[in-house]
């Protein structure tokens, strides 16, 4: 049986206007796991929830073995969440030295390389890095603990296309070594097409669709067609004029006449139609 190095059962929080409702999912050991979804849709309440930041109102979590926030689990997490990994007066010359006492593992080789690599100024303090630079930033502190689990929430936001491929050839040195894994929020639904190994939509607060990459996209197709649309088989229906458009699972393709033109889907087309599809049961 593969082992997890993270694992969330039935996630539920509540807020005010807003309801993380029976979240799963799983990161097994040497896989990129993509969490994708519509802005509001829960998946950074979910990682916030998995690092012991945001308290669950019931759910199991476990991470590296561990509870959530546990410091023995977090020791084993490299975390790029969508805010600077250090304070802003810091210097980034000297955040190796700050932050090495507070992890058993630093590797400032590690550190000084993936600076480097992905080129950010070393010369000038924190605060005075661009958003994107500040991203790398984040990736290089967490790639120097050593961890064996990568959350990224959003990395890509803010990074050029060379700095985005950049990123996505170092999670793949980093699953160089079969026993680590990733969880990867992104809205860059493309990064997710050659590195994810699985699948996991969310939307409204709830996981709309989840599995292992390809077949997570390759279950599904795009129809598209005139008039009325179908009301059977087609999940999430746009209309733009006379045209329709939805989501259609692939094994229903038979179901539909010369008229309707089908066509593979993408991450993103899940991510529109399955989220309209929860707007219309929620209606
Ligand atoms: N501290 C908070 N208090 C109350 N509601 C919150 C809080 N943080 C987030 N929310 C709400 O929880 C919902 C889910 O937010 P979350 O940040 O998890 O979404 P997301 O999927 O990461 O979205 P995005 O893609 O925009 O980053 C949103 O409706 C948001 O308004």
């Amino acid at each position: 049986m593969t082992e997890l190095i993270a694992q969330i059962d039935d996630l539920r929080i509540h807020r005010p206007r807003f309801e993380l409702d029976g979240v799963s999912l799983q990161v097994p050991r040497g896989a990129v796991v993509g969490l994708v979804g519509p802005n509001g849709a829960g998946k950074t309440t979910t990682i916030r929830a998995m690092l012991g930041l945001v308290a669950a109102d019931s759910g199991r979590i476990r991470v590296a073995g561990h509870a959530p926030g546990d410091p023995a689990g977090l020791a084993r997490v490299g975390v790029v969440l969508d805010q600077p990994a250090a304070a802003p007066e810091w210097r980034v010359a000297a955040l190796g030295r700050r932050l090495a006492p507070f992890h058993a593992r630093w590797d400032h080789d590690l550190l000084a390389r993936t600076l480097d690599r992905l080129r950010v100024p070393t010369g000038g303090r924190v605060g005075e890095l661009s958003r994107g630079q500040g991203v790398k930033l984040s990736m290089a502190l967490a790639l120097a603990q050593q961890p064996e689990l990568l959350v990224l929430d959003e990395p890509s936001s803010g990074l050029d296309p060379a700095a985005r491929r950049e990123l996505v050839d170092v999670i793949r040195e980093f699953m160089l070594d079969e026993t680590h894994g990733v969880l990867l929020s992104t809205h860059i639904t493309t990064d997710l097409d050659d590195l994810a190994d699985a699948l996991v939509v969310i939307a409204d607060g709830r996981v709309a669709h989840a599995d292992a990459m390809p077949d997570a996209v390759e279950a599904f197709a795009m129809a598209r067609g005139a008039g009325a649309p179908p009301t059977e088989h087609v999940l999430g229906v746009q209309r733009a004029g006379a045209q329709w458009a939805g989501l259609i699972r692939i094994d229903d393709s038979a179901a539909f006449g010369p008229d309707v033109v089908i066509d593979p889907a993408t991450i993103d087309d899940l991510v529109i139609h399955l989220a309209g599809e929860r707007a219309e049961v929620a209606a």
